[in-house]
């Protein structure tokens, strides 16, 4: 049975050093939820805390509402899945998987049903009798996940499992994941520093940055609203730009960059002063008059400094007057504009975005 974990202004010192710093967070019953942060952002410190491994410094942790003060990492109805998996080396796949139950007391039929069953879970039929030093990686991953959703568990914590894996497995155990979430019910918390990971498995993610939760939201929100100029960059929108001014009309807002009138969304509660404009590439039009929608829609002039053969796309940098860029990319079959040349660039809504710059380098 999936179980909803509470977070309530969760802090987890070590000295100096607020690891997890006043965290509050609701994972509902059964939700695929990602911590997504670079290196030393607190993921795996929340995710500890959450295992019952460590134990906070202040604030509350509850599952279904019943607090998890002073109850062990063995007594929680949570199974976790670490980066070094942990196989017993001198077990064999079977004794591995089984391990949790065996010291629960199952014994006979009954564990050798259960542990078949978890390791038919993750297409390891039959595997039961080998031994786990001689499997692939990806076969070791999957022997971690049999071992933890063996034990049924309502919250399954997943520890950058997939990192160590080539790209191919990775995608192979990442689609896994998502069959696996769906076949057991159970609420699976992820901890990466993947985006791709994070935005394809999750039904809402948070991301985290100095023990604090940037933004928590369903995937898309992060690319139609970006909670500022820290959280645009982690998810893939590079091209922040600064403007000279902001201002409100009565039908919509627009930000002045280099005399260009760029009609803005408000992303939240930036004010002009503290505020970037983050621009979506995937919704600027390099040939506006062949899109009806944008006809007669504000066109940006914009000057053509580079373009790149890429492939199966054209990559075209476009600078400002006052020389910041974006750079747009255009599908094969499209013409190219010639290097020097100012063109017309066409914004869809949501193109831009007014965010805060909260997260930039002092400097930018
Ligand atoms: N046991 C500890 N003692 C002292 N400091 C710690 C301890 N565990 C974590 N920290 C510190 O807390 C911060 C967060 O660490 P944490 O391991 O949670 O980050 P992370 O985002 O999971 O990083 P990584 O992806 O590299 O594991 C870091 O500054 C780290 O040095």
């Amino acid at each position: 049975m999936a179980i909803s974990i509470q977070i309530e202004t969760v802090t987890r010192a070590f000295g100096p050093v607020r690891a997890v710093d006043a965290v509050s967070l609701e994972i509902r019953a059964g939700e695929f939820f990602t911590l997504l942060g670079s290196s030393g952002c607190g993921k795996s410190t929340l995710l500890k805390l959450i295992g019952g491994f460590d134990a906070p410094t202040g604030g509350r942790i509850a599952f279904d509402g019943r607090d998890m003060a002073g109850i062990p990492a063995n007594r929680r109805p949570v199974n976790t899945v670490f980066q070094s998996l942990g196989l017993f080396p001198h077990m064999t796949v079977a004794e591995n998987v089984g391990y949790g139950l065996r010291l629960k007391g199952l014994r006979g039929s009954a564990l050798s049903a259960r542990i078949e069953s978890a390791l038919e879970l993750v297409e390891l039929g039959g595997f039961g009798p080998r031994d786990v030093n001689l499997l692939s990686g990806g076969q070791r991953q999957r022997v971690a996940l049999a071992r933890a959703l063996v034990m049924e568990p309502g919250i399954l914590l997943l520890d950058e499992p997939l990192t160590g894996l080539d790209e191919r497995l990775r995608q192979q155990m990442r689609d896994e994941f998502g069959r696996l979430h769906k076949r057991t019910g159970a609420t699976f918390i992820l901890v990466t520093h993947n985006q791709d990971e994070a935005l394809s498995l999750s039904d809402r993610m948070a991301v985290m940055h100095r023990g604090r939760l940037e933004q928590i939201d369903a995937p898309a929100r992060f690319f139609e609203a970006p909670a500022n100029a820290f959280v645009a960059r982690f998810v893939g929108i590079d091209t922040l730009l600064t403007h000279q001014g902001v201002i409100r009309e009565a039908d919509a807002t627009y930000a002045m960059i280099a005399g260009e009138k760029v009609p803005v969304r408000m992303g939240g509660p930036a004010g002009p002063a503290d505020s970037v404009v983050a621009l979506r590439p995937d919704r600027l039009l390099l040939h506006p008059s062949s899109d009806v929608e944008l006809k007669n829609a504000l066109a940006l002039r914009l000057k053509v400094v580079e373009t790149r053969y890429r492939g199966l796309h054209h990559d075209v940098t476009l600078a400002f007057a006052d020389g910041q860029r974006v750079v747009v990319s255009l599908e094969a079959d499209q013409p190219v504009p010639a290097e020097g040349h100012l063109v017309e660039v066409g914004l869809k809504p949501g193109g831009a975005m007014l965010i805060s710059n909260a997260g930039l380098p002092a400097a930018a």
